[in-house]
């Protein structure tokens, strides 16, 4: 550090110009979407006076492209999680890259297990970075493997690969604190990462998709998760997409009932039973039960359960009439449409243990919090683990608002397809049907797991049993009867290039 006099005017020159920048690159196509809740001076203030560029914005403008032209064209991006560079390597039907979380929680972290997001927040960054460097070196190598060829040579190799396929990371919940969002969106971009996904869960109420009793965060906390994601952005400059996933299908709990946004899903007892708490921090089954006989509903639902088919209507009217409509502004129409009958509902008594609030997902509760975060980001993910009717609702409904809306989808390794009714044919057009409706990102997560270890499983036993004839048989030929990117010729590990390397340094 030294000290150097200060130009005032050279200061503001250079603070305004940087002001006129960002408000530019706000207005860019990428960027017109968003809405910030700052303002392009309160970004400068917070950026370092050298401008860094980061890579990761040339393949998010990638992504951004192949996603729209997907929407043109009613088509989707088929992908599949994948955390090894190797294998990364060798992906000619995808043009995207999935670093799933729950991929590396089994991988990547030092504490192997189930993914409750209780890795280190960086594990994800450090295998997209990995990723991310692999591509390099492999775009790199193919060109000097060109460049070091006649034309007339290349002219035979009529294709060339991409190996710099974009890459799409997993952010979770964003690992607690506001800032703790932006250091991971910071690592995420400098890792180069094209797009993450961020969701509504709650750190500490986390569960595993086959866990069951999801919590969400408030949608105030959730916005702010958004916000603080997409402020880490502008500070870099970077135009990594924010894909906002919404975990509400699955949730039967929430933090907090502080944001009336929430309180038409928030489930209160209708009858007066001892709380929920006085039992104790009990399982699955216990509450299942405590909700029978608390008879829990919602308010609205515990109002039309007293109400006549004209009274319902006039209440559902008063309650729309209102922009967002408190569980206390709620109370107060009850009332009045009612006129004094009395409707007891008690959500106090109805929280968990750890104070948790007791939720009723549905796709309107969906709908009112992705419409709410869609303005943070350029992408929605509402995680519905695929029962079509609702999806196609949610789709439609949300399109009617953003026309021009990008989605997301991912088909979860253990859904069980058949027994939801799908038949095989169902299943051949499955992802064509999803992509009509703008879900233009699909994402096959857990192959690496389960598909790597069923294929590991039937190689390992075959080659225990036939030995290195069973090899030859079964993969090496096969192998190098395709083109692995010439493994045969040690093309892939490009030697070559070190070769070249040492060509230059010869005259040393
Ligand atoms: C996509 C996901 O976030 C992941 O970590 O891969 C998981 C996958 C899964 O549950 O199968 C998720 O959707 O939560």
């Amino acid at each position: 550090m030294s000290l150097k006099q200060v130009d005032l005017s050279e200061e503001d020159q250079a603070f305004h110009t940087e002001v006129e920048l960002i408000g530019q690159w706000w207005q860019s196509p990428k960027q017109r979407h968003v809405q910030r809740p700052y303002t392009a001076s309160d970004v400068a203030s917070l950026r370092s006076s050298i401008g860094i560029q980061y890579p990761a914005s040339v393949q998010a403008l990638k992504l951004w492209s192949l996603l729209h032209e997907h929407r043109q064209n009613g088509t989707a991006e088929m992908t599949f999680g994948m955390i090894d560079p190797i294998l990364a390597s060798q992906m000619e039907g995808q043009q995207t890259i999935y670093v799933s979380g729950a991929l590396c929680a089994f991988s990547k972290a030092d504490c192997i297990g189930q993914d409750m997001s209780d890795y280190p927040w960086d594990t994800v960054p450090k295998a997209a970075s990995t990723i991310f460097k692999s591509q390099v070196y492999h775009d790199a190598r193919q060109r000097q493997d060109r460049m070091r060829r006649s034309k007339e040579e290349r002219a035979t190799m009529s294709h060339m690969r991409d190996y710099l396929l974009p890459i799409v990371a997993d952010a979770d919940m964003g690992f607690g604190s506001q800032t703790a969002t932006m250091k991971l969106v910071k690592r995420l971009v400098e890792a180069g990462v094209a797009m993450f996904h961020l969701d509504d869960l709650s750190l500490s109420g986390k569960r595993f998709t086959d866990g069951g009793g999801h919590t969400v965060v408030s949608t105030r906390e959730y916005l702010r998760r958004l916000g603080a994601a997409r402020l880490q952005l502008d500070i870099m400059g970077a135009e990594t997409l924010i894909l906002c996933r919404c975990d509400i299908d699955g949730a039967q709990y929430i933090t907090t009932n502080i944001d009336p946004r929430d309180h038409p899903y928030i489930l209160g007892a209708t009858v007066d039973v001892e709380p929920l708490a006085s039992l104790g921090d009990v399982g699955a089954a216990e509450v299942k039960e405590w909700k029978r006989r608390a008879k829990v509903k919602t308010f609205d639902e515990t109002v039309e359960s007293h109400a006549t088919g004209e009274e319902i209507t006039e209440y559902r009217h008063l309650v729309k009439s209102k922009q967002v409509c408190s569980l206390q502004e709620r109370q107060k129409i009850a009332e009045q449409v009612l006129k004094g009958k009395k409707v007891f509902f008690d959500w106090e008594s109805a929280r968990t243990y750890d104070g948790r609030y007791l939720y009723s997902p549905s796709v309107q509760a969906i709908l009112d919090r992705s419409q709410a975060a869609a303005p943070l980001g350029d992408a929605t993910w509402a995680r519905m683990d695929l029962v079509m009717d609702k999806i196609v609702q949610f789709h439609n409904e949300f399109r009617k608002f953003y026309p021009e809306r990008l989605f997301a989808g991912g088909y979860s390794a253990t859904i069980p397809f058949a027994k939801m009714g799908y038949s095989d044919e169902d299943m051949k057009d499955f992802h064509k049907t999803l992509a009509k409706l703008g879900i233009v990102w699909q994402v096959q997560p857990g192959f690496a797991l389960q598909g790597l270890n069923y294929t590991t499983k039937k190689f390992s036993t075959m080659f225990g049993g036939e030995g290195i004839g069973g090899y030859v048989r079964d993969i090496q030929e096969p192998a190098m009867k395709v083109d692995t990117d010439g493994y045969e010729k040690m093309q892939w590990s490009g030697g070559y290039i070190t070769d070249a390397y040492g060509d230059l340094l010869a005259g040393l």
